[in-house]
């Protein structure tokens, strides 16, 4: 797929050269037609402004470019060096191996042949000059949040890239998340410390929950003479990268800030997927099948699997598909109902006469609403503030246990499987790997040239560098009204559980969350002043 445009809306190549981008965009005027916004803020007196607003460049045909901060936006005269990819022997014989300075990425694929061109991200990869010489380099890594498959790969690559790439040996790894920055020992991580981590389940680093103090968290940046800073986490992860990144920013200093977005659940808008995602579908058909062969060998079996996802059912949506044993999956985005016609039990018993078994795949997040109704309500959170979930497995296993007694129906035979924390600490698969490597080179190429305040991450098959902004103003979620769950519908068999609110309601959603490029200017959206 050939997703990649240079600049301007519809342009014969001819006219290419002259519609480039700079490189880094700032207050400036581009030519042809070309815009970029920046809102302009109060100087401060080093130089640095106050608060970051979304860069934003527009061109011809509704064309759109939603660029990332650059250290040049604050620091005055940075320093531009020749990047010494050029002179590495595995690099130098590659026909074109810098990214062209502007190559940019649709969001949208599908268009329309008189709709505007729509969002772009910048192109991550390579740039011919760089802004970091390679013993200038301090560099650091953190992984905070849950687990997730590929972590370790992430943080080797990183490493590896840096050095093997760069030339740069000195990278800290922070211990145990944010709170590691000022509460706890770093260790200096070599291509030889990281050389098999890959081959391991969880992250070397440690990880937390809460513990993000902003201040004492940059302070200890600046302290240590840091100036690369590599953040692996989730959506609360990437908040906390931005508003680090927002606190550099004030203060003036020479650091980039690198979000690389880590989520098992996959709940990262934007980017086409995270890492780790592949690896845990895999994996969760262990229990799939495990569940199978229990319901299938005794009379009446249902086997229940519980899978991760808090508020995005994507795993369980994907491992359902995959699998094709499983007939009827649960997910948060749905929600469903257990009694009266349409409703859960019916389906059971329906799917039991017809096949005498069948196996139920949940969502960790699906159904809270009926489980708060049926047991004592908590509000409890973890140190990061997420919602503390109570377990639909066991809830939904005992309901339905509870059900057929009752009813004396039928006698069933139940087993639940809950492979959640066993899933979540696998190593990465063999494409988690590849793809992990890509997201960490990404990552450094854009450090090195200065770019900062972005999450890193594949859009339609390119990686791109995606302001936080954009990363941080949602969750992705699975949308019922779309073509992916009509087919977990069709291959399952099971009742849509929709009512006619519930699909107006997904219909909204999804009008909120999704710009609607057609019929809007961008402009006006994020209220960008020129
Ligand atoms: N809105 C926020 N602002 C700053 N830091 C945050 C925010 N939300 C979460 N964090 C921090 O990010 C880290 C990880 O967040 P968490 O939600 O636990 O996991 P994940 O990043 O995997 O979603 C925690 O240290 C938490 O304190
Ligand atoms: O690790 P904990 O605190 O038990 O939390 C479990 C949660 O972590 C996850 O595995 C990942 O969530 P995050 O990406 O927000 O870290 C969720 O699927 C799950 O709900
Ligand atoms: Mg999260």
């Amino acid at each position: 797929m050939e997703a990649v445009c240079n600049g301007g809306g519809g342009v014969s190549s001819s006219k290419l050269a002259f519609l480039k981008l700079p490189d880094h965009t700032h207050n400036t005027h581009l030519p042809n037609g070309f815009t970029s916004f920046q809102v302009t803020e109060k100087k401060l007196s080093m130089g640095a402004t106050n608060n970051s607003q979304p860069k934003i460049v527009t061109g011809e045909a509704g064309y759109v470019l939603e660029d990332v901060p650059h250290l040049s936006d604050y620091i005055p005269d940075l320093p531009t060096y020749t990047n010494p990819l050029q002179d590495n022997p595995a690099y130098s014989a590659v026909r074109q191996y810098f990214v062209n300075a502007d190559d940019t990425v649709p969001q949208k694929v599908v268009v329309h042949a008189t709709g505007p061109r729509g969002i772009h991200f910048r192109r991550a990869g390579p740039r011919q000059k760089v802004h970091f010489e390679s013993d200038e380099v301090r560099a650091c890594i953190v992984t905070c949040g849950g687990l997730c498959p590929g972590l370790n790969t992430v943080i080797r690559e990183i490493v590896c890239g840096l050095n093997y790439m760069y030339g740069v040996n000195r990278v800290l790894g922070i211990d145990g998340g944010y709170r590691g920055f000022y509460s706890r020992n770093t260790i200096s991580l070599t291509p030889k410390v990281v050389n098999d981590i890959h081959k391991r389940g969880g992250t070397v680093l440690g990880t937390s929950r809460g513990g993000h103090v902003t201040k004492k968290i940059v302070d200890s940046i600046q302290d240590r003479g840091i100036n690369q800073v590599y953040i692996i986490g989730g959506d609360g992860t990437q908040k906390g990268a931005s508003v680090i990144f927002e606190e550099i920013r004030k203060r003036g200093l020479k650091v980039a800030v690198v979000g690389v977005p880590k989520t098992i659940d996959n709940d990262i808008p934007v980017i086409d997927k995270s890492f780790g995602f592949d690896s845990t579908v895999e994996e969760a058909q262990r229990a799939i099948n495990a569940a199978h062969v229990e319901a299938t060998s005794v009379e009446n079996g249902i086997g229940v699997v519980k899978l991760m996802g808090r508020n995005s059912g994507f795993i369980a949506m994907h491992a359902t598909l995959a699998s094709r044993d499983v007939d009827c999956c649960l997910i948060p985005e749905s929600p469903f109902y257990l009694d009266g016609p349409g409703g859960l039990y019916e389906y059971i018993e329906k799917r039991l006469k017809e096949q005498g078994h069948m196996v139920i795949v949940t969502a960790e997040g699906a159904g809270q609403e009926l489980l708060s109704q049926s047991l004592q309500s908590t509000d409890q959170q973890d140190a990061s503030g997420n919602k503390l979930l109570q377990d639909v497995g066991l809830w939904i296993s005992q309901s339905i246990k509870n059900h057929f007694a009752k009813e004396q129906k039928m006698a069933i035979n139940l087993k639940y499987i809950d492979p959640t924390y066993m899933i979540r600490a696998i190593p990465s698969n063999a494409s988690d790997n590849v793809y992990c490597t890509l997201l960490a080179q990404s990552a450094v190429h854009g450090a090195m040239a200065g770019y900062t305040g972005f999450t890193v991450g594949p859009v339609n098959g390119r990686h791109c560098y995606i302001p936080f902004h954009r990363i941080n103003e949602r969750q992705h979620k699975v949308v019922i009204t779309d073509r992916m769950w009509a087919r977990l519908l069709s291959s399952t068999n099971q009742p849509s559980f929709l009512t006619r609110d519930i699909i107006e309601n997904a219909k909204k959603d999804k009008e909120e969350v999704v710009p609607r490029l057609l019929d809007e200017n961008p402009i006006n959206r994020k209220k960008v002043a020129c």
